[in-house]
């Protein structure tokens, strides 16, 4: 059996306690499953109940109960926290005693508005304490300068403090001399100082995310590598080096002469406890301020994700005192370079402060808001009408809780998808997106600063280079938020088509723009080529080019190099554990939502709202991402793969996404779930068997005809899924909903949703033509099976010959069937005129034959529905449509140009299907691109 490293810590004299708190993680026997391997305590903060409350239904049966009685926001408030407190306080009971009441604490803060106000902190405290009712609870109070003096007080009264927001040496100092004052006090009154107990919260992670944003400024600024190197060996030093400077201060002081009478009489030094020891640098190690600090008389106090990760992977041995000298060095270091220690963690105290009064204000907010809804009328915000299927999703969420599937998500078990070991270790490689939202929040303000320069800085576009994962949450935000006053706007660009690239670049003033390549791999042969393209124009225009280029990429990859070398503007490195499709909350959505100005971190707090309310413990039929996973995976079997969105005009593009998330999950393996986006709503004879429509709508887009279109569907027995997002915000809940949807489908089709297994085909055979190109300066010749007025049909489907276009077209959708779809795949423009003409065609084909048929342009939808294409289902009839271009446009480096790579594209694309026996037609249009298209389309309406 796997050594439990919890328990071995305590070998180590080291205590573990959770830095979290919500009702179901107590009610679920979640908690007391912890305790009984170890777990000794649980901190609260007011950002901790924010999500707890705000983020999950877990209060509400409480609620209604103090509403009945008319209790207002504030009772409301004290009513569920101190119930929280007061039941993990019980379970924790036991480990109290056992530990002859040395540990089994549960920590709950007094109101953050209080931090500077030493008699109110007093009062508060003793207000709190006979509502606790308690024996194993500590109150927290801040090391602010008015807090020192409460802290002594209290502990002259008996009171066991937390204190909390402690960051720098002095502080610690200040706050053991006032527990050791208040303890004199105690016992001088002939009382016994063997109940009080207390504990000093060392901040650890927030120091190292101050410090390396001041780092990474000088080594935007430094001269020469030897500096450079300097100033990398600094990041992230300066938390573990700070509380390795507080330990020996604590050994000073409680080992010596100060606590000596004290110790004698019984009472008990006062532990440092790391706090704030979730790693906020999602390229550090998820233990780093674990392992490091492990030492006797400290207590470690660690969000979920640290818990579930050192379960899997810590490593225990004494580090605390380990290398003092070169901790001090970093320290010393840092001050040498101008880094004011005092002043930095003086500051991380007041902005610590300000963060849960924060907290504490949108609790507060929440709470009055959940109110006026109980009270009011108010909609659902999820709802499923299933039919006959209702009975099989509601027996697959009862077997999805009884196997644990959320607890086994939480805890990445990769045997929720497949038993093949070797997938296993990929899959698991593949989980960070679950744990990175509040791992972002703290890099939120970083980014902000960051827009704000880039826009002081005189920017007034910004045009993201990227393709799929690495570009459509970006672009889903544009369209949702628009870009706030002064800030640039954004512009993504996903294509190798040169009209696209060229209307692009006439759109924007090149001097003032700032371009992001965006690329997971770094090695996507669409950015690097649109990379060449706009470098060079720039190296026409300025010196230093770089500074016009900034990069989201992992770390390692062929593009950091390339943005080091060319002096990137900056250069944003991402976690290697999450893939492209699932980066939302990483800097790849992040960073282009900032430079749009739009709020990051409320965006996040959004998201983890639905991170919350998805937490292990919420069971199956109340997650909200595995519900509706288990609708989406039951149905799919069933036959209902076409998942069918909806959105509303306000968030209109969320299937740009969420089309990628679905189809390149779920589309391998002969399965897979085919997201339907952009269509408009008909009646329902023109659908077939195999629809799910899911509905997406902000609160204040009311769309009566809508709504009764739902309705009749519904009458008709096709499924409908409802979602009402609040606001347009809600998008960040809906992104971290869908992902979990999906990974929930996924284990229910019994395929790996995290990896995209046939899309390298189309780009190897890209590459074999682009080489042939090279050789021979030709592709493969190929013979029309219809050339009319400019227009030629090229197919290997067998499509008898005979009949004008639109006959030709239609035979080639002859033999399609029930559940069978039809793929348009335009290489082209993604002008308004064209999408008007495409979408007429896909609603003729739709209304015609009763098939579901999508639309995508090339080469954007081969990172996305791509997959879905060749390893989905075989029942795909695919309509490819390519013109001829009006410029070549040469691609620097290269001996072939956009409109060729365009060309290889498609071709590449077109031999990958016909070689899996996929049926396909391309409809070749000549120069004049829209009239040609338009021809096709009239042909095919039977208008001319
Ligand atoms: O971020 P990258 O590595 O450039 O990849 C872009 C997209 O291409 C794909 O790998 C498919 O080709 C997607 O999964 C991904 O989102
Ligand atoms: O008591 C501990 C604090 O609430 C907590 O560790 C703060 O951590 P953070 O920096 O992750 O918010």
């Amino acid at each position: 059996m796997k050594a439990n490293p919890i328990k071995k810590l305590r070998k180590y004299g080291q205590s573990l306690w959770l830095d979290h708190i919500r009702r179901a993680l107590i009610t679920s026997g979640a908690l007391q499953k912890l305790i009984d391997e170890g777990l000794m305590g649980v901190t609260s903060n007011p950002t901790i109940f924010e999500k707890a409350i705000a983020g999950s239904k877990d209060y509400d049966e409480q609620m209604q109960l103090l509403l009945s009685e008319g209790k207002g926001v504030p009772e409301i408030l004290n009513a569920l926290t101190v119930q929280d407190i007061q039941m993990a306080a019980d379970l924790f009971r036991p480990v109290y005693e056992k530990t002859k009441e040395e540990d089994g604490f549960v920590s709950i803060e007094l109101d953050p508005a209080l931090a500077h106000r030493t008699e109110a902190t007093l009062q508060a405290a003793k207000n709190l304490h006979p509502l606790l009712n308690r024996k194993n609870v500590m109150i927290k109070v801040p090391a602010t300068a008015e807090g020192i003096p409460a802290i002594e007080a209290l502990t002259a009264e008996g009171f066991s403090i937390n204190v909390t927001l402690i960051f720098s040496v002095e502080q610690y100092e200040q706050v053991a001399r006032a527990y050791i004052a208040g303890l004199k006090k105690w016992v001088q009154q002939g009382r016994s100082s063997e109940s009080i107990r207390s504990v000093a919260s060392v901040f650890v992670s927030r120091l190292d995310t101050v410090v390396d944003r001041l780092i990474d400024e000088r080594l935007h600024a430094a001269k020469t590598a030897s500096e450079r190197e300097i100033l990398r060996s600094l990041l992230g030093k300066a938390g573990i080096a700070n509380a390795k400077r507080i330990y020996q201060k604590f050994k000073e002081i409680f080992h010596g002469p100060a606590f000596l009478d004290l110790q004698k009489q019984g009472a008990a030094p006062q532990r440092p406890l790391w706090a704030s020891t979730g790693t906020k640098n999602p390229n550090y190690s998820d233990l780093l301020y674990v392992e490091a600090l492990i030492g006797p008389h400290t207590v470690n106090t660690v969000p979920p994700a640290t818990l579930t990760a050192f379960q899997d992977h810590g490593k225990v041995r004494a580090t605390l005192e380990e290398n003092l000298e070169e901790a001090e060095a970093v320290l010393e270091t840092l001050e040498e370079l101008g880094i004011d220690l005092r002043e930095r963690t003086r500051r991380l105290q007041e902005e610590g402060v300000a963060s849960f009064s924060d907290s504490f204000q949108k609790l507060t907010r929440c709470i009055a808001a959940k109110r006026e809804r109980m009270l009011g009328e108010h909609e659902e915000r999820f709802s499923a009408s299933l039919g006959h299927d209702e009975e099989a999703v509601h027996a697959r969420l009862r077997s999805l809780e009884k196997e644990k599937f959320a607890e086994r998500l939480w805890t990445k078990e990769a045997s929720l998808w497949k038993s093949d070991p070797k997938i296993q270790e990929k899959i698991k490689n593949r989980l960070g997106w679950l744990t990175i939202t509040e791992a972002m929040l703290e890099q939120a303000a970083d980014l902000t600063a960051f827009a704000r320069s880039i826009k002081e800085a005189g920017f007034t576009r910004v045009v993201l280079l990227g393709m799929g994962g690495s570009s459509l949450c970006p672009e889903v935000c544009r369209k949702t938020y628009g870009v706030a006053p002064g800030y640039p706007d954004l512009r993504v660009l996903d294509s190798t088509d040169p009209a696209t690239i060229l209307s692009v670049e006439r759109s924007v003033n090149l001097e003032t723009t700032l371009f992001i390549l965006a690329s997971k791999s770094g090695t996507t042969i669409e950015v690097e080529s649109l990379y060449r393209y706009f470098f060079k124009k720039l190296q026409a225009l300025r010196d230093l080019p770089g500074e016009q280029f900034i990069a989201i990429t992992d770390p390692g990859t062929p593009l950091e190099k390339l943005a080091q070398e060319n002096g990137f503007r900056r250069i944003f490195l991402t976690p290697r554990d999450i893939g492209g499709r699932y980066s939302a909350h990483t800097y790849f959505g992040l960073v282009p939502l900032a430079l749009i100005g739009v709020d990051v971190a409320a965006f996040l707090d959004r998201a983890l709202e639905m991170v919350q309310a998805s937490q292990s413990c919420v069971p199956a039929e109340e997650n909200p991402g595995i519900r509706l996973g288990a609708i989406l995976g039951v149905l799919g079997r069933e036959g209902r793969d076409k998942v069918t969105l909806i959105a509303s005009p306000a968030i209109g593009s969320f299937g740009y996404w969420l089309e990628q998330l679905l189809a390149e999950s779920t589309g391998k393996e002969g399965r897979g779930l085919l997201p339907i986006e952009g269509e408009a709503v008909g009646r329902p004879e023109i659908y077939g068997e195999d629809r799910l429509f899911v509905s997406l709508r902000v609160a204040s887009d009311k769309d009566d005809l809508t709504d009764r279109k739902l309705r009749t569907l519904q009458e008709h027995g096709h499924p409908v899924v409802r979602i009402l997002l609040r606001d347009p915000l809600d998008l960040a809940g809906e992104f971290f909903r869908w992902e979990v949807a999906t990974a929930t489908a996924g284990a229910i089709l019994g395929i790996n949703p995290f990896d995209e297994p046939n899309v390298t085909e189309s780009k190897e055979n890209t590459q074999r033509l682009l080489e042939a190109f090279r050789k021979s300066g030709r592709f493969p010749s190929r013979e029309p099976i219809l050339e009319e007025e400019g227009i030629r049909l090229y197919s290997d489907s067998g499509i008898a010959p005979g009949g004008f276009l639109q006959e030709m077209v239609w035979k080639f959708l002859g033999p399609a069937k029930g559940s069978d779809y039809v793929a348009l795949m335009a290489y082209l423009e993604r002008s308004a005129v064209h999408e008007e003409l495409l979408q007429r065609l896909r609603s003729l084909i739709r209304d015609r034959t009763r098939l579901a048929a999508t639309l995508g342009y090339g080469p954007r939808f081969l990172h996305s529905t791509g997959q879905f294409h060749k390893g989905g289902p075989d029942a795909g009839f695919f309509i490819q449509i390519t013109a001829e271009d009006q410029e070549a446009l040469p691609i620097p480096g290269e001996d072939y140009g956009f409109s060729l790579l365009k060309q290889s594209q498609a071709l590449g694309d077109y031999l990958s299907l016909t070689n899996r026996g996929r049926r396909v037609l391309e409809i070749r249009l000549g120069r004049e691109v829209e009239a040609d298209l338009r021809k096709v389309v009239n042909r095919m309406e039977n208008r001319s």
